[in-house]
């Protein structure tokens, strides 16, 4: 597993090596000890995830730009199926790499596997067909704590690959990025 640091402070991916043969492919998605030895010194442990879920988006679709308000959520994030083009933005106040953002292509081919510490807004766009997206959490979900920026923000300027498919009635409402930092 290669782990590779990024334009962002604290953002990891990490890159198995899957194995393929005649039957498919097998592939290790998680390794507790190299979770710690790489991001334990974020304040993110590998036991400290708590949930795992999977959501499924056909192509175009948008989820995101979405952020936790309180001390936010550690998240690791995968595509087990398809791919989806991936953004990640800093909202850490004092962070070096506040306000910007990253995109990372992740897919069921190359299965990188982000680390989103505390404090980033993330979100993606499904580029297949059907796309499998799973996350990890470090904090049980708690929908009250919902905090979402519009994924064409012009203060953020993200570039995504497709027009947009389908998107949530709370995506399409999400606040600007200003009022984020007002509430910051
Ligand atoms: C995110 C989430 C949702 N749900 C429920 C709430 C709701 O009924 C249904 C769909 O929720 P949402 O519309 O919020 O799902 P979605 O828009 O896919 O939200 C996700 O977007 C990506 C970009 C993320 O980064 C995730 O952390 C999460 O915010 O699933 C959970 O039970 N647990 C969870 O962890």
């Amino acid at each position: 597993m290669r782990v590779e640091t990024t334009e962002l402070r604290d953002v990891l991916v990490f890159r198995p090596e899957p194995f393929r043969d005649d039957r498919g492919l097998f592939t290790r998605t998680f390794d507790a000890r190299i979770f710690d030895e790489q991001a334990g010194s974020t304040g993110t442990r590998a036991s400290d995830f708590v949930q795992d879920s999977q959501s499924r988006s056909v192509r175009g679709v948008m989820r995101g730009m979405h952020g936790r308000s309180g001390r936010g959520e550690a998240k690791l994030v995968r595509c087990a199926h398809g791919a989806v083009h991936d953004v990640l933005v800093d909202i850490r106040p004092g962070s070096p790499t506040f306000g910007r953002h990253q995109a990372f292509r992740l897919d069921d081919v190359g299965f990188a596997h982000l680390f989103v510490p505390p404090g980033f807004l993330h979100g993606f766009q499904a580029l297949t067909d059907v796309a499998d997206v799973c996350y990890r959490i470090d904090r049980e979900h708690d929908p009250t704590e919902d905090v979402a920026v519009r994924y064409d923000d012009p203060a953020l300027s993200i570039a995504w690959p497709l027009p947009v498919s389908v998107i949530s009635a709370r995506d399409e409402a999400a606040g600007t990025w200003s009022e984020l930092l007002a509430s910051l």
